[in-house]
């Protein structure tokens, strides 16, 4: 298991007056899917709706230890990530990825040395259209989360603050 420089319950002690907005905390609706529990670094960013043309460019492309957040729009009706995009992943050099949508291959991604969180597990197979957007401000529920941004997830959560 990795360590991080705080958790996120550390940091929300930190943090639980700030009033500015850049310390947010994301709701609570991510499951653990990956094979590295506690993770954190940059945020790159792609926003798509039941299509991971974008997402597929990002894992397979120098992960540089950021973390790839997906906002896929919540919708749980196809999966933006499989065993083969985050065994790419992995192999890239991501330090996790964020999916607030869904994924499949649950066995596979268990194996793969990343982290990984997303809304539920869907077998249904995105469709790629060559649709969506990379590096651009997504939200997770009320939450704005910005690349360049810094996240850090671990068993209690998930916390996105500016970069350090
Ligand atoms: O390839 C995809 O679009 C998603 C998937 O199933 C995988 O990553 O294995």
């Amino acid at each position: 298991m990795n360590t991080l420089s705080s958790s996120t319950c550390d940091l929300c002690d930190t943090y639980k007056s700030d009033s500015s907005g850049s310390f947010r905390v994301l709701p609570p609706w991510f499951t653990d899917y990956g094979g590295v529990v506690r993770f954190e670094g940059e945020i790159s960013t792609v926003r798509c709706l039941e299509d991971n043309s974008r997402v597929k460019e990002a894992v397979q492309s120098p992960g540089l230890g950021r973390v790839l957040v997906v906002d896929g729009g919540s919708s749980l009706r196809r999966s933006l990530i499989g065993g083969n995009l985050a065994a790419d992943a992995a192999k890239n050099g991501w330090a996790g990825v964020v999916v607030i949508g869904a994924v499949r291959d649950k066995a596979e991604l268990a194996q793969c040395a990343i982290g990984l969180r997303a809304m539920g597990l869907i077998p249904m197979p995105t469709d790629r259209q060559n649709q969506g957007q990379r590096d651009v401000p997504v939200q997770c529920g009320e939450v704005w989360i910005r690349p360049g941004e810094w996240l850090v997830a671990d068993e209690d959560g998930i916390v996105v603050m500016p970069a350090r």
